[in-house]
Parts: C-alpha cells; sequence; structure tokens
C-alpha cells in the first residue's frame, strides 16, 4: 500500500486515461476534415460523437461487472486494444457508416478505461489519499483534450487524416505494453477477490443498485457532471459566439478558464471530501446550487451578459467536473470491494445520460423556437437560448430529487448501524476548533527553538 511501486501503477493508469481522452476527443478536433472526407452535414457529423457517448454510457455497468471479475489490468489493455482498432478504422474510413463503426470501437475501449482506472486505487492505496487521487485522476485525464487540441491537430493539418488519426492509435498501442508490463492488479501478497460464480453477477449487480450509496452515488454524477459536459462538448460555444455576442478568442479564454478551475478545485475538493465524508452530499448540493445560480443570473441578464458574469457562469460549470468525482467516492465507501467496479459503472452512467438528454433537450427546443418563427430567423438567438438552456434547471431538478431520497435512505440504514450524523453546525464547531488547535500547535513549535536560542 501507498508504496513506489503503487505510484508506478497509478501513474500508468492515469497515462492510459489521459490517452483514452484523447482519443475521444480527436474527432471533434477534426470535424472541418471530416466534414469534407465524409461529404457530411453537421447533423451526421453529431451522429458520430452521440454513438460514441451512447456506446460509452452503454457499457459502463457491464464494463464494471467485468472488472470486478477479471481486474482493471486486462480491461485496461482491453480497452487500448480497441481503442487503437478504432483509430485505424477511422483513419482508413471514407464511409459515413466506416468512420460510425470507428468512433464505436474507440467509445467501447474508452469505455473500459476510466472505471478500471479507478479500481486500482483501493488495491494499492489506503486512507484519505484515495479522494484525493481520484480527483487527481480525473484532473489529469483531462489534460488528454489539450493532446488532441495540440499536437493531434498540428499532425492532422500538416500531415493530413489518416497520418493523424494512425498517430493517435500508436499512442494506445504505448498503452496496452506499459500495461501489460507494469500494471498489477493489487500488490504481491494481496489476498486475491473472492470471485463470485457467474451466474450471482446479476445478483451482484442488484446488490450493488440496491444499495442507497451507490445510487446516491450515481444521482451526484447525474446532477453535477451535466452542465459542464454541455456547456464544453456541444453547446458552450455557439452560445457564447453567436448568442451573447463573446469574440471567439474570447469564448477559449473561457473555455479555458473552464479547466484551470477544474485542476485547481480537484484537489481541494478531495482533501475535503477526505476530512468531511459524513459532509460529501452537502457539498454536492452546494455545488448545485452554485451552478444553478450562476446559470439562473446569466439566463436572467437583461441582454447579452457581460464578460464577468459569463466567466463566474464557466468557472461555477467546471466546479462540476471534480464535483462529480465525489459520486465515485459514494461508491468506493458504500460497497464492499468485490463488486466496488460494478458499483463505479452505475456511478459513471449518470453524468452522461443527464448529459445526453439535456444536449438532445436543447437542441430540439431550440428547432422548435426556430421553426415557430420565435427566433426571427437566427437558430442561435439569445431569446431562443434563454429558453432553450433553461431545460437544465429540470433535468438538474430531477437529479436533486435523486440526491435527497437516496441520501436519506443511505443515512437511514447508517443510522440502523449505529452511525449517527451529528447537526452540521456541531460539524462546524468542531471543525473550527480542530483548526484552532492545529493552529496552537504549529505557533508552540515555532516558539520552540526560539526559547532554545534565549537559554
Ligand atoms: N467527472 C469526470 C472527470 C473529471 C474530473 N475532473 C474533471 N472531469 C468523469 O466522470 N469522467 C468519466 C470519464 O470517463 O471521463
Amino acid at each position: 500500500m501507498n508504496s513506489k511501486r503503487a505510484w508506478i501503477v497509478w501513474g500508468i493508469g492515469v497515462l492510459a486515461y489521459l490517452v483514452a481522452v484523447t482519443q475521444r476527443t480527436t474527432f471533434g478536433v477534426a470535424g472541418l476534415e471530416a466534414t469534407a472526407r465524409f461529404d457530411a452535414t453537421a447533423s451526421i457529423l453529431s451522429v458520430f460523437t452521440v454513438v460514441q457517448l451512447l456506446v460509452y454510457a452503454g457499457l459502463q455497468i457491464p464494463v464494471g461487472v467485468l472488472v470486478d471479475r477479471f481486474g482493471p489490468r486486462l480491461l485496461i489493455a482491453g480497452g487500448a486494444a480497441l481503442m487503437v482498432a478504432g483509430q485505424l478504422q477511422l483513419a482508413s474510413a471514407e464511409s459515413v457508416g466506416a468512420g460510425i463503426m470507428g468512433r464505436s470501437l474507440v467509445g467501447a475501449g474508452d469505455a473500459l478505461t476510466f472505471i478500471s482506472v479507478l479500481r486500482l486505487l483501493p488495491a494499492w492505496f489506503s486512507g484519505r489519499r484515495i479522494p484525493v487521487l481520484t480527483q487527481w485522476t480525473g484532473i489529469v485525464g483531462q489534460l488528454g483534450q489539450i493532446a488532441s487540441a495540440v499536437p493531434f491537430a498540428y499532425v492532422l493539418h500538416r500531415f493530413g487524416w489518416s497520418t493523424a488519426f494512425v498517430s493517435a492509435a500508436s499512442l494506445s498501442v504505448l498503452i496496452v505494453v506499459l500495461t501489460l508490463i507494469f500494471v498489477r492488479n493489487r500488490p504481491p501478497g494481496a489476498p486475491s477477490p473472492v470471485l463470485l460464480p457467474l451466474r450471482q453477477t446479476a445478483t451482484s449487480l442488484a446488490e450493488a443498485w440496491r444499495q442507497p450509496g451507490t445510487r446516491l452515488g450515481m444521482w451526484t454524477h447525474f446532477t453535477i457532471q451535466f452542465p459542464g459536459t454541455v456547456f464544453i462538448l456541444m453547446w458552450g460555444f455557439p452560445y457564447l459566439v453567436s448568442a451573447e455576442g463573446v469574440d471567439p478568442s474570447w469564448a477559449s479564454a473561457l473555455m479555458t478558464l473552464f479547466v484551470v478551475v477544474a485542476i485547481i478545485c480537484g484537489p481541494w475538493l478531495g482533501s475535503w471530501v477526505g476530512r468531511h465524508p459524513l459532509r460529501r452530499s452537502t457539498m454536492v448540493l452546494l455545488i448545485a446550487a452554485a451552478m444553478a445560480c450562476a446559470w439562473l443570473a446569466v439566463l436572467l441578464y437583461p441582454g447579452p451578459a457581460p464578460l464577468w458574469l459569463l466567466a463566474l457562469l464557466v468557472a461555477a460549470l467546471a466546479i462540476g467536473g471534480p464535483g462529480s468525482m465525489i459520486g465515485f467516492d459514494f461508491a468506493r465507501t458504500y460497497n464492499p470491494g468485490r463488486r466496488l467496479g460494478t458499483a463505479t459503472g452505475i456511478v459513471n452512467v449518470g453524468g452522461f445520460i443527464a448529459s445526453l438528454v439535456s444536449m438532445y433537450l436543447i437542441g430540439v427546443v431550440l428547432d422548435v423556437l426556430n421553426a415557430r418563427g420565435f427566433s426571427g430567423g437566427d437558430l442561435y438567438a439569445l431569446e431562443s437560448f434563454r429558453i432553450a438552456l433553461a431545460v437544465q434547471f429540470f433535468v438538474m431538478a430531477v437529479g436533486v430529487a435523486g440526491i435527497l431520497r437516496t441520501r436519506a435512505q443511505a443515512r437511514a440504514r447508517m443510522a440502523d448501524d449505529g452511525v449517527r450524523l451529528p447537526p452540521l453546525r456541531q460539524a462546524i464547531a468542531r471543525e473550527r476548533q480542530r483548526k484552532q488547535v492545529e493552529r496552537g500547535a504549529r505557533q508552540a513549535e515555532r516558539k520552540a527553538p526560539e526559547r532554545e536560542n534565549d537559554k
């Protein structure tokens, strides 16, 4: 536990996730080239992304079950191999069908990676380190977006479509090799988990689902991952540029702000969760409230919103990425190790379903308003976007209701087990006292050498 070997295993796991995020986002960078290569319309191009996300979300639970059965090593290597196949297929694809096939393989390989990497953490690390490392896994993985936006885009524009996708595939070949050489499911000598017979898999899945802590994790992921995903992956750029009239270079700067805020918040949230495991859901609700208030302020602002308010919105949405990782922490702490992959898979479905539903509904509302003449011929008019983006409040309300319901169920189970949650005021007072004691101890430590010198 926590050994040098553990850091190597985790490092390769995180690299595998970073490369998966790179493969996930390469197609977005190649949008213009894809339009020409496949002679496709914008809506056909969006099918590539939607199919990829659907495959990803649809595979989360089966993959969770497989991680518990075969261990993360095989799944991380298998996921990378699938992504090699997908990117090579895309490199040679010349028809829409062949291209979608490639993206589906990438979605499948990607689906195998993240929850397998998270599954390595409790096997190799202990204690409060786990929530912090969970956050770092998410953060470092997001840097894969930069790998596709900068070096991949360079190779694409300089050497063309096939070379770019073959180069991307070669990154995943490296991951297959590194994983097979260095990654092990558990430290040497650690007992292997008891494997359930195959027919009990359904029972284990049902048990993971029945555990309110798993569903609390799923609703957490559902509620606070989607607003940021919807903004970054689909509607943020057209909203900022076409509706709010933001200059494209400022819109890009806001997108960068999103990544920076997520990177800053992640470790802080991780250590906070480690210190206050019984207050995780309160933090989740506070993050959801911050996102809802930020959207409300922007959507109700008369006329185009000022840049500072848009920056505030982006910062609030960015907290959702690391915030949603609290969902995986619920899965980890409420489930025994033998079904942790399954529970993690259930949690990870939440955010992607909410994102797909919201992306689709926002598009539908924009289309309807345009067809009825409300948008005055401008599909992306500010007034239309105000109404369409408000759809997110309904999705968020469903999520918050899910959190409150499952939280009450989880607390009732804890009470049955004799764990009582102290009132919030008492917890805050205790935290203040702890900080005072720590400060006092630090001051005393600082004064001790001075006293020695005075002697
Ligand atoms: N919440 C995200 C990851 C994240 C962490 N920080 C910012 N984003 C998540 O759930 N990711 C799942 C995946 O497969 O990427």
